[in-house]
């Protein structure tokens, strides 16, 4: 019998239990292996999770995700939390902070459908399903006629609803069918110019408490200093615009040598008038700073073409 006293306790994931936020938290439980550490996961489930087939946008929006994973990191349960990035608020409640980012997954948006190969293909008035008011602004903004319904539910759950034909089509990020080993489903992924994605999408974020050196020494080599630039730039668009799943709020942010290009598009939630879009290149973005001011200065440009900011 060996007795290793000296072995400090292993690290602890929270995690969500959806297949989805398994596949990640076991992602970065495998990279955290791989350098030596020891990691336990903590499977929950969030108030997000319950209400998933409810109106998750009235009663509360995307913290519900986080907020339970953070009480477990607050009352020493666990130690970090995974998230998709998209589903972060953008302020961390006081004494909780991003440790790292990690390189990004594909950004975009898939198009998924038994029948049809892409959205040109669709029918007049087809039904399409997404609950993502950004997904419907921007479907709407290229097919007037199709008929957007509610769709709600983990990756799976959605992808069932879509085989019961109760769609058309749907559309999902592709970055979770990808990781799900899924990516057969899709048939068509949308380039940012027809369909831009959501600020963070397809990015992990680790969080942690603040102060907790002995995590951010650990998880310091799994951070993507790129994606963490860019994301930052997205993030800082959706701060500036009030951001919330209640208003329909693209932004995305793409580099091509030493240039990132960032393009935000903004709609009202009546969705009566057409979609404001703004765009900004810089070539001096070097750290978080200058990223969040590129965002800021392209919301600013939203906001200068008539984009209200969300008090909500
Ligand atoms: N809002 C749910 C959610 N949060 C993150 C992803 C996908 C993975 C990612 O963006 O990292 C999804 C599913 C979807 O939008 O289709």
């Amino acid at each position: 019998m060996t007795i290793n006293t000296t072995q400090s306790a292993p690290f602890v994931i929270a995690t969500r239990e959806s297949r989805l936020a398994m596949w990640q938290a076991e992602h970065v439980q495998a990279l955290l292996q791989a350098a030596g550490h020891r990691i336990d996961l903590l499977g929950m489930t969030t108030k997000g999770d319950q209400i998933l087939d409810r109106t998750l946008s009235k009663v509360g929006g995307k913290g519900l995700f986080v907020k339970e994973l953070e009480l477990a990191l607050e009352e020493g349960r666990a130690d970090l939390a995974v998230h998709s990035l998209k589903d972060v608020p953008m302020e961390l409640p006081e004494g909780f902070e991003l440790a790292c980012v990690m390189e990004r997954e594909d950004p975009r948006d898939a198009f998924v459908s038994p029948q049809y190969a892409s959205l040109a293909e669709l029918p007049q008035g087809s039904v399409v399903g997404t609950s993502s008011l950004r997904r419907q602004a921007l479907l709407q903004a290229l097919r007037p006629d199709l008929r957007i319904e509610p769709l709600r539910g983990n990756l799976d759950t959605r992808l069932r609803k879509l085989d019961e034909g109760q769609y058309a089509a749907i559309v999902l990020a592709a970055a979770g069918l990808k990781r799900l080993g899924l990516a057969s489903r899709i048939r068509h992924i949308f380039e940012p110019e027809e369909m831009l994605p959501s600020a963070g999408q397809g990015a992990l974020g680790i969080e942690i408490r603040s102060g907790r050196n002995d995590l951010k020494q650990a998880l310091a080599p799994l951070a993507h200093q790129q994606t963490w630039l860019t994301v930052a730039a997205e993030r800082a668009v959706s701060r500036a615009m009030g951001g919330s799943c209640s208003v329909p709020l693209a932004a995305h942010g793409r580099w091509s040598g030493a240039t990132l290009r960032l393009d935000a598009a903004w709609g009202d939630v009546e969705g009566s008038q057409p979609l404001i879009r703004a765009q900004i290149e810089s070539s001096s973005i070097t750290d978080l700073a200058s990223a969040e001011a590129l965002g800021a200065a392209v919301a600013d440009k939203l906001k200068a073409a008539g984009a209200k900011v969300s008090t909500s």
